[in-house]
């Protein structure tokens, strides 16, 4: 029996430290996405679009708790009957600590889950100013289940493996996946889809911010680790369908999780 979503991924230019401006983005994106003729059934955005990499500051301009995020992507998911993986943004806690979070919300606008990132990037100084966090990102979509990491996260097989051994059908990547490093990008996105036959679903930011500049190319691959979508440099929305009956007939063809041997190497 198929399973159809249909997914948008917003591949959006961040401006770090304007909060005001990332938000009225991501509103006006978010709208084109919803109302054109494509309706999706899931949207995914970048990784700290409410900020963008303003680390000095950023424990004035996180999101308390998470409230205005919230509150917006909530909204929104209810209105127009969508999920969305709400990319992440930078979140001040009570423990007066900055966290890197994504929340997920069903069709009704309910936070179904929420994910913050556990491995902090220390090449961008992130342990400096960013709590990590402890506990793997997992929910479920449309009776399936699905897991979430976060940009450096992907270097890490053994998460993406615990996620689809307690039952992710597909994992979403928001990221500020930097230049010169595109093909370790699509490399180890491309494994971790392959190794665990599921679906990848990688949402990466464009623009530039000081010195640094990012290349997009968000993707979305199968759980034979072939591409369905991937953009180019520019601004822009992705469109994909995936039918995720497609892991089932992968892991049956190629029987990977019954040929593991935890006994021998660990889990
Ligand atoms: O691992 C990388 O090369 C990039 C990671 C990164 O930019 C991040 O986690 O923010």
């Amino acid at each position: 029996m198929s399973q159809s979503l249909r997914l948008a991924l917003l591949q959006m230019q961040i401006e770090a430290g304007n909060v005001e401006a990332n938000y009225a983005k991501l509103e006006s994106m978010l709208e084109e996405a919803a109302s054109g003729e494509k309706k999706p059934d899931v949207i995914l955005f970048p990784e700290m679009w409410n900020t963008g990499y303003a680390l000095t500051e950023i424990e004035r301009i996180a999101d308390r708790q998470g409230e205005r995020t919230k509150a917006l992507l909530s909204a929104f998911a209810k209105k127009h009957g969508v999920h969305i993986i709400g990319g992440s943004v930078a979140e001040l806690r009570e423990d007066g600590k900055v966290y890197n979070t994504i929340y997920a919300f069903d069709r009704e606008g309910k936070v179904v889950s929420d994910y913050s990132k556990i491995h902090l990037f220390r090449l961008m100084e992130e342990e400096k100013y960013l709590a990590a966090g402890d506990k793997p990102g997992k929910l479920e979509l449309e009776g399936a289940g699905a897991g979430m990491m976060i940009c450096y996260d992907i270097r890490f097989p053994e998460l993406a493996r615990k996620l689809a051994l307690e039952g992710a059908k597909l994992l979403f990547v928001p990221a500020e996946w930097p230049n010169p490093r595109l093909h370790h990008w699509r490399t180890l996105l491309t494994a971790r889809a392959i190794e665990n036959q599921m679906f990848v679903v990688a949402c990466n930011r464009t623009g530039t911010s000081g010195d640094t500049s990012f290349f997009g190319h968000s993707l979305v691959l199968d759980p034979w680790g072939e591409t369905i979508a991937e953009a180019g440099e520019e601004e822009t929305i992705v469109y994909a369908d995936i039918d995720l009956s497609l892991v089932d007939a992968v892991r049956t063809k190629i029987p990977v999780f019954e040929d593991r041997r935890p006994s021998v190497y660990g889990s």
